[in-house]
């Protein structure tokens, strides 16, 4: 099917005018203005009053669901097609997290192919929170080099009371291990790391980066908001030239706590011009479980996928140049794990889409060429919704 987005104004995410966006297919054809086709059916949509981004990345997503952290009834639920169709996500990197036992990278691999097949693109992270991480193959290189979806490992946990307390040495042979993987493979060959409240923050990182030759862009720490002390050491971190992540699912409690709000860390991000090294993700699915001072486990959210634009819209209302603020989780995110064609609109690139109304809120969601979200209300739904 031939589609036109007549009028609307582009972004990026740099702003290019109120021009068409031809879609055919899978791919954008052609931008410009007063576009024609002649002689074919197309479907018309209006842009007129709305704005163009390219659709949203969510690199951090735990499709089939995570948690456990207070036993087996705290097990969270796997995602549902419609929950990241209302988030204007159209891209999403599933991954697994502490429980690494009863969930598997099978399930996770399933879950990614059903999410394909519902209409959006899926990427999947291998491993888990552990160090030896859990395997397709045995081996994260040949589950690199031969699983297409997988284009990292992670998410690996450090500085956090969960974590396998790995050595220095087996956090170099990993990363060594999914860097040569990765460019044998083309890919990222990304370490998505899981920065827990342990005092030793990023401090692991960083001596690798000063003891080896593997660079500071192998690895991408998430949840680096989630305190003031690692915010801050996220920041220095950054201008070293690394990557760091802030989670956008949040529960009051911990803003109470210190965690920065994502749309403010994004803010402070872009004034201390370190855009281009940051992303948001979401953790969707994930659980945000509590903890008191003693370690014992005192409850237990859901993150939501919902949450990754709803940080970035905050930030917008709160000043920032909508230009600016979705690079966060378009074309960072594509650029950090190298996916083709992705986190722009740009002729060539994927069809990925979401016009946004005169408040910023989504109106429109159309993915590999899909229509998924017509003026706010859901086209598609998941098999089961
Ligand atoms: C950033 C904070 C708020 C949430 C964070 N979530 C995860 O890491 C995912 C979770 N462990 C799971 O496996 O589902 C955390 O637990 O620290
Ligand atoms: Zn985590
Ligand atoms: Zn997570």
């Amino acid at each position: 099917m031939i589609k036109i987005i007549k009028n609307v104004d582009i972004y990026m995410p740099q702003y290019i005018g109120k021009k068409d966006i031809l879609i055919v297919a899978d791919k954008i054809l052609k931008v410009d203005k007063d576009i024609v086709i002649d002689g074919v059916e197309v479907e018309i949509i209006d842009g007129d009053g709305k704005k163009a981004l390219p659709g949203f990345i969510d690199s951090h997503v735990h499709i089939t669901g995570g948690g456990g952290e207070g036993g087996y009834k705290t097990r969270t639920p796997e995602i549902v097609l419609s929950d990241i169709i209302r988030g204007g996500i159209t891209t999403v990197i599933g991954t697994l997290g502490t429980d690494g036992i009863t969930r598997s990278l099978e399930n996770l691999y399933a879950k990614a192919k059903a999410l394909e097949e519902e209409g959006v693109t899926t990427f999947i992270y291998t491993g888990s929170y552990r160090v030896p991480p859990i395997t397709f193959t045995g081996s994260i290189m040949k589950d690199l080099i031969l699983i297409d979806k997988v284009i990292g490992v992670g998410e690996i946990a450090l500085s956090d009371h969960r974590s396998s307390q790995p050595s220095l040495d087996e956090l170099k042979r990993l990363t060594a291990d999914a860097r040569v993987a990765g460019i044998l493979s083309g890919k990222a060959g990304i370490v998505n790391i899981h920065m827990g409240d342990g005092k030793a923050g990023l401090d692991a990182l960083i001596e690798i980066v000063e003891t080896t030759e593997i660079p500071i862009t192998q690895f991408y720490p998430t949840h680096v908001n989630r305190n003031p002390d690692l915010f801050n050491q996220g920041l220095e971190y950054a201008k070293m030239g690394g990557f760091i992540d802030f989670t956008t699912s949040s529960d009051p409690v911990f803003y109470e706590e210190g965690e920065v709000k994502a749309s403010i860390a994004l803010k402070i991000c872009i004034e201390k011009g370190l855009e281009d090294n940051v992303t948001l993700t979401s953790d969707g699915q994930g659980s945000l479980p509590k903890f008191n001072d003693k370690r014992e486990f005192i409850g237990l959210q859901v993150g939501r996928v919902t949450s990754l634009y709803n940080e970035v819209r905050d930030a917008i209302l709160d000043g920032v140049p909508i230009e600016k603020a979705i690079k966060f989780i378009t074309v960072n995110p594509a650029r950090i794990l190298k996916l083709k064609g992705k986190g722009q609109i740009k002729e060539g690139y994927d069809a990925d889409i979401v016009l946004v109304d005169e408040d910023y809120c989504i109106n429109d969601v159309i993915s590999k060429g899909n229509i998924m979200m017509r003026d706010k209300k859901l086209e598609k739904v998941g098999t089961f919704e």
